[in-house]
Order: structure tokens, then sequence, then C-alpha cells
């Protein structure tokens, strides 16, 4: 299958990392992006609690200016209000100035036993509330080890992704589980196994649209392999943990976009 063209996506995943002072970290991501070559998109996904005024600063920012940069969530409800103590909607996260937000990341599966069903209603909800879904999949170790990967990810890719989704509106992440956060990466060549046939499911269900949605590689993604990972065919950008929380790694790390 040729190759298309696809604007690169740099994402940064702050997870439960940030404080107020934070805010000179991003600004020198703001600073060095303006240097950073035309054509990446970058997005930053703070915590919940940083969302409206980073969103404010990257406004500020962005005054007069062409700043291929937004800020996004890590996760939210299905539902748009009611009694759900400690949750956060979509709406919410809109309102404070997000334009995307991760569902289905392999911490949320794990650590709230978030299902395949219980991803692709979040996933949905957030285009209910007119954002961008970010939507994780990815094997472990146990299931790489027994050669399952391509059916895991293709039971992922079937139960967490709504109908309905567009090059526009829907983001897919690859993060293998055992390669976040363990310095271990996948081989280039196992990288473009897996990108390749989530590339292939996504045109087969959703026609024209699944040909230049973007596909993230993420686990450890760091400067030192950011090249080598975005050149693989089908990787349209990484989604980075640790690496995404100093400016000049996350910078470094888009500067190595083809
Ligand atoms: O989980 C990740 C991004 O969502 C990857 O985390 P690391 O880059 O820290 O491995």
């Amino acid at each position: 299958m040729p190759v298309p063209a696809v604007r690169p996506l740099i994402a940064g995943n702050w997870k439960m990392n940030g404080l107020k002072d934070s805010v000179a970290e991003l600004d020198a991501m703001l600073k060095g992006a303006a240097e950073l070559p035309q054509g990446i998109d970058l997005l930053v996904c703070p915590p919940a609690t940083l969302v409206a005024s980073f969103a404010a600063r990257v406004a500020e920012a962005q005054a007069g200016k062409a700043l291929p940069f937004s800020i996004g969530g890590q996760d939210c409800h299905a539902n748009a209000s009611g009694a759900h103590t400690g949750d956060i909607a979509a709406e919410m996260l809109a309102d404070a100035g997000a334009a995307a937000i991760i569902v289905g990341h392999s911490e949320r599966r794990a650590d709230h036993a978030e299902n395949d069903a219980i991803v692709r209603a979040k996933a949905q909800a957030v285009w209910r509330a007119g954002l961008v879904a970010i939507v994780c999949v990815g094997e472990t170790q146990g299931e790489r080890d027994a050669g399952h990967t391509l059916d895991v990810v293709a039971g992922m890719l079937a139960g967490s992704l709504p109908d309905g989704a567009t090059a526009a509106n829907l983001v897919v992440a690859y993060e293998p589980v055992w390669a976040i956060g363990t310095g271990r990466t996948p081989t280039a060549a196992d990288v473009e196994e897996v990108h390749g046939f989530i590339r292939k499911t996504l045109s087969d269900r959703f026609g024209a649209a699944g040909e230049t949605m973007r596909i993230l590689y993420g686990g450890s993604v760091k400067p030192s392999n950011a090249r080598e990972l975005l050149a693989v065919p089908h990787v349209n950008g990484a989604l980075i943990g640790g690496a995404s929380l100093k400016a000049s790694d996350f910078l470094a790390i888009a500067a190595g976009c083809p």
C-alpha cells in the first residue's frame, strides 16, 4: 500500500506530573516551537489542573503567529455532566481550552479497569465535545511473547474505535505496554509491521479517511531514538511520556520528524 504524506503530530503526555510552576517548561516549548521546521503539529497534555492556564498561555503565544501548538487532556468521563465525583467531562476540558483528549491509555486500562467498550464511549464523548480523540492501543510483554500482538491490536481497534472516525477527529497511538517507561522499544521493523497493520485496519474500516488518520508511536521515545522511529512508514508522530516533561527533549524529538 502506498504511504501517504501525513502531517506529523508530536504529543506529550505529562501523566500525573506538573505543578503551576511547570509553565516555565511550557514557555520554553513555545519558544522552541517557533524555531522548528514548518508542518509539525505539537500537543501537550498536562494534568487537568493545568489545562486552562496552559491553554491560555498558548493562545497568548499564538497571537498574530501561526504556531501549531495545542493543549489536550489525558482522560475524560463518557458523560457530559452528572454525579461522578472526581471525574472530568470532555466538555469541561473543551471549555478549559483543550483541543484533544487521550483515551484508553494502558495506565487507565490497567489502573481503572477500562475496557474497550468504556474507551469507545469516551472517544464518542470527545467527539461530542468537538475535540480530537487520541485512542491508545498496544500489547503487553506476555502477548508479544506469545505472538499475539496483531490480534490484540486488532481487537482493541475493533472495540475501542467508534464508527464515524475521520482523519480530523481521530488519532491512533500504538503504545506497546512493555515499552512504556522502560527504556525499551520495539525494533523499527516491529514498529513498521504494527503500524502497517493499523493503517490497513483503518482504511478497511473507514475508507479513504483511514489512509490519512495519524498513527503515533509511543513508548520510551527519546531524542536519541526519535529520528529512527519517526522515519518508519505509517509512523505519523509520537506520543511521549517522560521525555515530554523537558522542553529540550520534547523539541529535540520534534526536530527528528522526517
Ligand atoms: O505512555 C506513554 C505516552 O502516553 C509513553 O511513556 P514514556 O515515553 O515515558 O515511555
